[in-house]
Order: C-alpha cells, then sequence, then structure tokens
C-alpha cells in the first residue's frame, strides 16, 4: 500500500504517529458529479452529462465503498450503461493492481497494471492515497468522483433515463433522517472498523472499539421496531450499513479485533443483514473470497502470515424474520 506524491508512488503504511495511534482517513480528492444535464452538481465543475457508456467504475469486491457502488449500479439496472474494471484482491507496495489475477478482471480501459497509472492519467502532479472506487469519464480521460458517498447518489438519481427510475433510494422527505443516519453511522461503524483495525494504541483501539459496539447497539435496538433504518422504506443509509455488517463476522471480528459480539449474536441486525442480501441481485455483487482474501492478505502489519482464516460458515441467504414488519418499496 502507499500513494501517490506529485505524481510519484511511493509506497507507505498509514502513518499513525502524529494522532496518537489513531487512524485518520484522508479526504476524497475529486469530487465532480455526473448529472443528468450536464451541469456543476453539489461541487466541482460542469460537463460530466449522464450518458450510456460514457461512464466506467474501478472498484475492488473487498472494499466496503467500492461494493456500495456495485449494488447501486445493479439496483439501478446500470449494468449496460456503466462498464466495471475490478482490481485484484491482493493490495501490496503497488496499491491496488489490475493483472486480472483470481477474479479480478484487469484494466478494460487502457490495460494499465496499477490503479495508481489512473490517477496519474487524470493528474500527473496527483498527491495523495489511490482509493477505490473510481469513477471514470472515458470521454474527458478523466477522474471524475473517488467518493463513494457521492457517487452513489449520482447512480441514485443522474442516470434515470438509463435505468430504473422507478427506484429512490434518497427520496426528498427522508433526506434528513438519511443524512443523520449516515453521520452517525459512518464514523462509529463504517470507519468504526477500520479505527479499530488500524489503530496503533491501546488507547486509540479501545476508543473506537467502544465507540463502534454502543453504535451497533443502539442501531440494533432501532431495528426491534422497524424494518429499515429510516423506517418501512429500504434508503441508502441501509445499503451503506450493510456492506460493512457483510464483513464484520468473517473479517472484523478477527482481523479488526471488533470482538464483543458478532453480528450473528445480535437478532435483528443479522436478520436485517439477510434481508438485505436477499433483495434481488445483491448477492451476485458479494465476493467473499476477494473480501476474506484481501484484508488477511494485504494487511502485513497486522496479520504478517498472511494466512487466510477458513471459517466462518455463513449462510447469508437463510431465512430471516423482517417480513414482520412492513415495508414499502424504495
Ligand atoms: N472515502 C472513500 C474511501 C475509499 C477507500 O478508502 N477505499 C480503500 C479500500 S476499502 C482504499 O482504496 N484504500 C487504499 C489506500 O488507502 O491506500 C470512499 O468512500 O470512496
Amino acid at each position: 500500500m502507499g500513494l501517490l506524491v506529485d505524481g510519484v508512488w511511493h509506497d507507505q503504511w498509514y502513518d499513525t504517529s502524529d494522532s496518537g495511534g489513531r487512524f485518520v482517513r484522508s479526504k476524497s480528492q475529486f469530487r465532480n458529479w455526473v448529472t443528468a444535464d450536464g451541469s456543476a452538481g453539489p461541487s466541482g465543475e460542469d460537463g460530466f452529462k449522464a450518458e450510456p457508456g460514457r461512464y466506467h467504475l474501478y472498484v475492488s469486491y473487498a472494499c466496503p465503498w467500492a461494493h456500495r457502488t456495485l449494488i447501486f449500479r445493479v439496483l439501478k439496472k446500470l449494468e449496460d450503461a456503466i462498464s466495471v474494471s475490478v482490481v485484484d484482491h491482493y493490495m501490496g507496495e503497488e496499491g491496488w493492481t489490475l493483472y486480472g489475477r483470481d477474479g479480478g478482471t484487469g484494466d478494460h480501459l487502457y490495460g494499465a497494471q496499477r490503479l495508481h497509472e489512473i490517477y496519474t492519467r487524470a493528474d500527473p502532479k496527483y498527491s495523495g492515497r489511490v482509493t477505490v472506487p473510481v469513477l471514470w469519464d472515458k470521454q474527458r480521460q478523466t477522474i471524475v468522483s473517488n467518493e463513494s458517498a457521492e457517487i452513489i447518489r449520482m447512480l441514485n438519481s443522474a442516470f434515470n433515463e438509463f435505468g430504473d427510475a422507478s427506484l429512490d433510494f434518497y427520496p426528498e422527505e427522508l433526506r434528513t433522517e438519511i443524512d443523520e443516519l449516515n453521520d452517525f453511522v459512518y464514523p462509529n461503524i463504517n470507519n468504526g472498523v477500520y479505527r479499530a483495525g488500524f489503530a496503533t494504541t491501546q488507547e486509540a483501539y479501545e476508543e473506537a472499539f467502544n465507540q463502534l459496539f454502543s453504535a451497533l447497539d443502539q442501531i440494533e435496538e432501532r431495528l426491534s421496531r422497524q424494518r429499515y433504518l429510516a423506517g418501512d422504506r429500504l434508503t441508502e443509509a441501509d445499503w451503506r450499513l450493510f456492506t460493512t455488517l457483510l464483513r464484520f463476522d468473517p473479517v472484523y471480528v478477527g482481523h479488526f479485533k471488533c470482538n464483543r459480539q458478532r453480528i450473528a449474536d445480535y437478532p435483528n441486525l443479522s436478520n436485517y443483514l439477510r434481508d438485505l442480501y436477499q433483495v434481488p441481485d445483491v448477492a451476485g455483487t458479494v465476493n467473499m473470497h476477494h473480501i476474506k482474501a484481501h484484508y488477511y492478505g494485504s494487511h502485513k502489519t497486522i496479520n504478517p502470515t498472511g494466512i487466510i482464516p477458513l471459517g466462518p460458515e455463513i449462510d447469508y441467504g437463510a431465512p430471516h424474520d423482517r417480513n414482520r414488519f412492513a415495508a414499502k418499496a424504495a
């Protein structure tokens, strides 16, 4: 793993020396928006109009942030409109690679072997981390966005002419509530597992661990009253939580030491997780081999042997009890 400095690759692990052992995720730098009419969107410049065949996603099956974009792509029926390249699961000294190994697809556009080549193609002087997902514009040959939270909003609403316009995971009337849920789930749960796992002091680990499980306890209680996070309608907030819950028992419990209890030990969260997994087409976006092989194999500071545990066996397709609550279409 590493980063680009003025367009030059440096192999370097996260530096936690200035933050008391705390992992601090850096901000995504490409923040343009694809919009239906090509106007600028909430940030960035204009000129990125939604058109079929124009945009491409670079994703990792392992990564929870990239996984969100794959889910929105299939749910919004955008498979034909937006193409995808999948990086290899192993992230080593070259960062994310596109050798096309073991389920990785290679780079369909330029035959690049390392994702950092895509970043320098967009900006030869780029400085920063080279992360997935990336939304690439084939026409202007640049990165539109490398921020998953914003890419899923684009997929939700900009491409309605080419996908399923009937589904809306960020409906007007629920936006305030969804934003509040995201503001709670992101630091404590989505990023909380990383803050626990990448901590390099006991204090930083315990702080993240306690916040994580206190947040999961609160979500468990919420889900004892209603089917989804924002009530009876499936929204963006659920998909953002889903990709973390899915990785929790197979990876975060052991690898990131998030082991007060498993999701399987929470009756509502575990049934909710299966409910979301069983939404049509979602299971096809899940690659558990990439997920386990990536985390256990790539993070050598945490797991120096790179041994990938064989368990646990989890059947996310097993029946769930969430039909006891009302549900409205998204
Ligand atoms: N805020 C970004 C975070 C993306 C991110 O950190 N992705 C990880 C993979 S799970 C990555 O590519 N890490 C490489 C690195 O940090 O060098 C988003 O949500 O899109």
